[in-house]
């Protein structure tokens, strides 16, 4: 690895941590476990270093989710809601910003700048860490947590679609089939996916005022509701008379997968923090159809099967069902 950075409260690199942990080399880069889930070696430095590092601040708000579940638009969403006083509506850093580049990531952007924050200072960070693995300095605090979940279906395909955008050197090669028994395993970023969002799901019924757990699939459906009841969570609620004025369905539509994908900067702009081993992200890569169900076109009905068979089986008795 080029960069170890030596832990600051520990005497072990990352490379010692990592060199101890189960590896699986089923994809083309090795995934190693770390406290249950499945992470790229650079995933888990940083995910090791927010945990040695990170200080919450009173105020802060973390949008959480499993890779491909809403991420991008979840934190579109975020952002849109919390500076809709700040910008007027022709120079909101989304219409020349990827989402991403507007809410770091804390496994990521903090990791690569430690003082990075979004447009503006804000309070806004995301993270595809599990929650049982989210730095004390969150889960010790009363700051709001929102996390996004989708069908697992949906997930896998979108990641699928994702990895073969990457680098060809990277991902390439994985056959579908063997991608989607690794999935099924439970082996993929951060996955166990059932597993990350039972953590989450338990931790929204046990500290609900805390934690607000979204289906990206509802929110498909009923953006306004949705909309507003994540607005009123994180503490930035919309008036009556915003509502009268439209402003929700405002933040709505400039949130939209039609807007934000048409958008200049997300069709041919690149990454601005994030660079994967030594390439600039494709902003395009988080926009591909948005919708709800596409699996169909890439599994067949026995993998959509056995897929719903697993997460019937892993949420079973939790009350969380994916309709
Ligand atoms: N605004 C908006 N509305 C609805 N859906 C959207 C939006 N932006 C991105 N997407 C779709 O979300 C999928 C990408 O997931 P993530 O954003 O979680 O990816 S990532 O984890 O941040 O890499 C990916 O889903 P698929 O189209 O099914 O692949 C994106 O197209």
């Amino acid at each position: 690895m080029d960069s170890i950075k030596e832990a600051q409260d520990s005497p072990k690199t990352y490379e010692d941590i990592i060199s101890t942990l189960p590896k699986d080399n089923g994809w083309k880069k090795p995934l190693y476990l770390y406290q249950g889930f499945w992470y790229i070696a650079f995933q888990l430095e940083g995910v090791i270093f927010a945990q040695q590092n990170f200080q919450t601040q009173p105020g802060d708000i973390f949008l959480c989710s499993f890779p491909k579940s809403g991420t991008t638009w979840l934190k579109a969403l975020a952002f849109a809601i919390v500076t809709r006083n700040r910008f007027d509506p022709s120079s909101n850093p989304l219409l020349t910003k990827q989402p991403h580049d507007c809410v770091p990531f804390l496994e990521m952007d903090y990791f690569e700048n430690p003082a990075i924050s979004g447009p503006g200072g804000l309070s806004l960070w995301a993270t595809h860490i599990p929650y049982a693995s989210l730095p004390k300095s969150i889960t010790d605090s009363s700051c709001k947590i929102v996390y996004i979940c989708r069908d697992p279906k949906d997930v896998f395909v979108s990641l699928w679609h994702y990895l073969n955008k990457l680098r060809a050197d990277k991902f390439e090669g994985t056959p579908i089939e063997r991608a989607f028994e690794l999935y099924c395993n439970g082996s993929s970023l951060y996955g166990p996916q059932w597993d990350h969002v039972l953590g989450y799901w338990k931790a929204s019924l046990e500290r609900p005022n805390q934690v607000l757990f979204i289906q990206y699939e509802d929110m498909k459906k009923d953006s306004i509701f949705h909309l507003k009841k994540l607005a009123e969570f994180i503490g930035y609620p919309l008036s009556l008379e915003e509502e009268s004025e439209g402003r929700v369905q405002k933040i709505i539509e400039l949130c939209s997968f039609e807007n934000l994908s048409n958008l200049e900067v997300n069709k041919t702009g690149k990454r601005t923090h994030r660079e994967v081993e030594g390439g600039k992200m494709d902003n395009n890569a988080y926009f591909r159809k948005g919708e709800i169900g596409d699996w169909k076109n890439l599994l067949t009905s026995e993998m959509g099967e056995k897929l719903d068979n697993i997460t019937e089986k892993k949420l079973s008795g939790s009350g969380l069902t994916f309709s």
